[in-house]
């Protein structure tokens, strides 16, 4: 029976959280959409769906009937993790979803944290910031699916949903637990449904952690489960584990498939350039999935070689990303990338890849789902949020190590170190 039950909604979203919850001591399973049988054996089980940006009334049929999964073999606590960058338009999906999860888990109140210090994102005064960039000036306003415009989450929050949303400042956060847990019932008493929390350092997480042990229903980046664990050690449910990241030995070809198109995953393909084959596709001049993967295969079919990974990208600058966008319009754009980089990796398991790196949310889900991939173990990190997983995939019966990079995630050697 797992303790925690989370929905992720999207596959690298998911990895990142089951990877905070690995390092604190809880054997994790990440689980590709909501399953029609049993869910794994694990301390705590991540449903991770593909409900970033789809329709809101798709993403919360999804978001409940991950969480009447959850609920039904027996989790105690509901997390919804969403992006450490808030991705979502004004439309949703983390307002609505939020709303609708706390409705049938029958909580009034639930906090929103999306921090994640390790990796620069520090909430102050409700404010995002990207390292020492607001969240609107870091990239992000740039994003092709969701562009972050405006870095103050409370109003962000308050455009998406009915529930009235407050904050849970710096001073309160800062002097912990039991402050924290005042502001809370301040903000309830106020009619408040939902509330920013501010988080500048793992310190904050781990006592809002804390602060929330007896929440139905918490809401954030994978940063805000930092502190989750051990409430459950301290109401004597979960061991004491140094075994939470074992995962078989890696075999196989390695490589690594990216459509991420943010400012990291770029560095991170132009360094690989100048050490590892990288085919870098051009979905705007051949904007065509059959026409890219056959560029793919032609090129891979005398690249593949034990003694180093290979790069396929249809990563591009944001002028290259619009001018595609303005030709087949944004959904369209983004599909074609998706399918195209989904059809490429299924050959690359073909061909005896058997360890493979994906960067972007979207990308990775694609990949994902065209592998016939059912769940994820999680196993120890390369960089921060991002681990290697060992999945039970259809396109390979013994199973294959997959890492799914977030597009802002990872050194800028991460497509070398990774099969390090
Ligand atoms: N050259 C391109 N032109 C237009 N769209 C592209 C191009 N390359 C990739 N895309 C699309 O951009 C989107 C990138 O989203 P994805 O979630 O994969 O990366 P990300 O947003 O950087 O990562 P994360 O969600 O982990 O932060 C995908 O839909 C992808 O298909
Ligand atoms: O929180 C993050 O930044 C990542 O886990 C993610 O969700 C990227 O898609």
């Amino acid at each position: 029976m797992p303790l925690l039950g989370c929905i992720a909604d999207d596959f690298t979203g998911a990895t990142d959280l089951a990877s905070t919850l690995v390092r604190q001591g809880m054997r994790a399973v990440q689980v590709i959409g909501v399953p029609d049988g049993d869910l794994p054996e694990a301390d705590a089980v991540i449903i991770a769906l593909k409900s970033r940006t789809i329709p809101v009334a798709e993403a919360i049929a999804q978001s409940l009937a991950a969480c009447e999964a959850l609920l039904a073999a027996g989790a105690k606590q509901i997390l919804f993790k969403y992006c450490s960058t808030f991705d979502s338009t004004d439309e949703g999906n983390i307002g609505p979803v939020a709303e609708a999860l706390m409705k049938r888990l029958g909580t009034g109140f639930a906090i929103a944290c999306p921090a994640f210090p390790t990796n620069g994102r520090t909430i102050y005064q409700g404010h995002l910031f990207v390292g020492a960039h607001l969240l609107s000036e870091g990239g992000m306003e740039n994003h092709p699916l969701t562009p972050m415009t405006d870095p103050n989450l409370v109003r962000v929050l308050s455009r998406q949903t009915r529930a009235g949303v407050g904050l849970i400042p710096f001073a309160s956060v800062e002097r912990g637990v039991a402050a924290i847990r005042a502001d809370m019932a301040r903000l309830t008493e106020s009619g408040r449904g939902l509330a920013i929390a501010d988080a500048v350092t793992d310190a904050h997480l781990m006592a809002l952690g804390e602060a929330c042990a007896n929440h139905a229903l918490i809401t954030g980046g994978s940063g805000i489960a930092m502190g989750l664990p051990e409430n459950f050690r301290r109401a004597g449910l979960l061991p004491v584990r140094d075994d939470a990241d074992a995962l078989p030995p890696a075999t196989g070809l390695c490589a690594v498939v990216a459509g991420s198109c943010s400012r990291a995953t770029l560095g991170q393909i132009g360094l690989a350039r100048g050490h590892v084959p990288v085919l870098e596709l051009d979905a705007l001049a051949t904007p065509d999935a059959a026409a890219l993967e056959a560029q793919a295969r032609e090129w891979m079919a005398d690249k593949l070689d034990a003694a180093r990974p290979v790069v396929i990208a249809a990563s591009a600058p944001p002028d290259k990303v619009e001018a595609l966008q303005a030709k087949l319009g944004r959904d369209a754009a983004g599909a074609l990338v998706e399918d195209t980089m989904a059809a490429i990796a299924a050959a690359l398991v073909a061909a005896g890849v058997r360890r493979l790196v994906v960067a972007g949310g979207e990308t990775s889900g694609a990949v994902v789902q065209r592998l016939g991939v059912k769940s994820l173990r999680i196993g120890p990190e390369i960089d921060p949020g991002v681990p290697w997983t060992h999945a039970t995939s259809e396109a390979a019966r013994e199973g294959l190590h997959l890492a799914l990079k977030s597009g802002n995630f990872g050194a800028r050697d991460f497509f070398l170190k990774a099969f390090a």
